[in-house]
């Protein structure tokens, strides 16, 4: 994912941006909104563009977010990239979740530019999920892409459909992992990336 693409809701396809617009009008309209009073007006075109930018990550793959920014590095410790921000749609209610991503690797002979991790949890982050998956999804991500001896991810996120409706829990965060290889094999390796990830808040 380039820069531009990422940031540039004009690159999606967009054939379904007038039938969105339509649906928003329509549900507007069922919320008991008149879709025609002046504040509305370009509301329902706001929403199309807004919720296409937001699940746009489902139309990219690993290679457009790691491109070519692999390097054969005889480096065999763990590298830590914290504090990743995310933001996501739960696929329940399609309201937000969001928070903070830590993400590991020991590297078997290659390394990651250090930007296509965030890049990576940004791809899966930018779609419909549950935070379970999108940890998965991470981590899958990268063993594939780098073969490493191991890869650890630790989500830590609230979710809006718990805080401002439903339970309405304010305080509660949920925070998943996701392991691979020497992450979840090693007790050591497991226990340092557990101690960095929970020690970052
Ligand atoms: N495991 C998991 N659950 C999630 C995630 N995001 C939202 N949920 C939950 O999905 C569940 C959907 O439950 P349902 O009973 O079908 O829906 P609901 O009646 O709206 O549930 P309440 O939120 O309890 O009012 C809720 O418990 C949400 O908290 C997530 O990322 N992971
Ligand atoms: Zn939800």
């Amino acid at each position: 994912m380039s820069d531009d693409s990422a940031s540039d809701a004009s690159t999606l396809p967009s054939d379904r941006t007038a039938e969105l617009e339509r649906t928003t009008r329509r549900m507007l309209a069922l919320l008991g909104e008149d879709p025609d009073r002046d504040g509305l007006l370009r509301t329902p075109h706001r929403v199309a563009e807004s919720l296409q930018w937001l699940t746009r990550g489902a139309h990219f793959e690993v290679a457009d977010a790691v491109g070519d920014a692999q390097f054969d590095v005889a480096h065999d410790q763990m590298v830590l990239v914290r504090d990743v921000e995310f933001y996501s749609l739960c696929e329940h209610h399609m309201l937000p979740f969001y928070g903070r991503a830590h993400v590991a690797y020991v590297p078997d002979g290659r390394i990651v530019g250090l930007s296509k991790i965030a890049r990576v949890v940004e791809l899966y982050a930018r779609r419909l999920q549950v935070q379970e998956r999108l940890g998965e999804q991470v981590a899958d991500a990268l063993e594939e892409a780098l073969r490493p001896r191991g890869v650890g991810v630790v989500l830590d996120a609230v979710h809006l459909c718990m805080m401002m409706r439903g339970v309405e829990k304010q305080n509660s965060r949920t925070v998943t992992s996701a392991l691979r290889g020497e992450f979840r094999d090693d007790a050591r390796t497991r226990d340092e990336f557990l101690r960095l990830a929970h020690g970052a808040r």
